[in-house]
């Protein structure tokens, strides 16, 4: 067990899984936008191991900068999008990846599509480390998924419980008292 605050969590996702899922996901990339020169979009905060592993698995031309969006209190979206650094260099006919630490309610991703989408962009593409389908409130394809889990709290490998947890290099899931 560990105590990240107030809250107890056990291991969901060791380290050696989750390596393995961004070289395939690397991999994949690699293969997708070989001849594309990309730029991958890092979600700041809660993204930067993901992007940082990530965009060292990645052989082929292409670009890396950062977004940073907040709407977690606690252990909940409060719905309202503070876009702290926004979108600083031209997206126009460029083949965006967008690179996120976890899809929740979707409504992060939601705010950012329809941001994105105004600068026309070739093709918009997601890859998200974890996803809680059952958590959805906004329908939106991902592209690449690491992991799907069940909907309860999760922190380590960059996301966080009120700026805490994210140092840990496993996923953990929140356990109930
Ligand atoms: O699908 P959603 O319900 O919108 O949740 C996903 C978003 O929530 C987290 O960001 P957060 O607001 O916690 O900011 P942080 O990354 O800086 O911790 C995470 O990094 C995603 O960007
Ligand atoms: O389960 C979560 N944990 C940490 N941050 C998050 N942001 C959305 N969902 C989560």
């Amino acid at each position: 067990m560990v105590e990240v605050l107030d809250l107890k969590f056990k291991e969901l996702i060791t380290s050696e899984e989750i390596q393995a899922r961004v070289d395939d996901i690397s991999d994949k990339l690699n293969e997708r936008f070989a001849d594309k020169k990309p730029i991958f979009l890092g979600i700041l905060n809660g993204s930067f191991l993901f992007i940082a592993d990530i965009f060292k698995k990645l052989s082929i031309p292409c670009e890396v900068s950062f977004l940073k969006i907040h709407s977690y209190q606690n252990t909940e979206s409060t719905g309202k999008m503070k876009e702290l650094i926004g979108l600083n260099q031209p997206i126009e006919g460029r083949h965006v990846v967008i690179l996120e630490d976890i899809v929740d309610t979707g409504r992060t991703l939601d705010f950012l599509m329809k941001t994105l989408e105004i600068h026309n962009p070739a093709s918009i593409s997601v890859a998200t480390l974890l996803h809680k389908p059952e958590a959805m409130q906004v329908p939106i394809k991902l592209d690449y998924v690491g992991f799907e889990i069940q909907n309860q709290f999760v922190v380590g490998y960059g996301l966080d419980y009120n700026g805490y947890g994210r140092n840990s290099s496993s996923i953990l899931i929140k356990v109930d008292d």
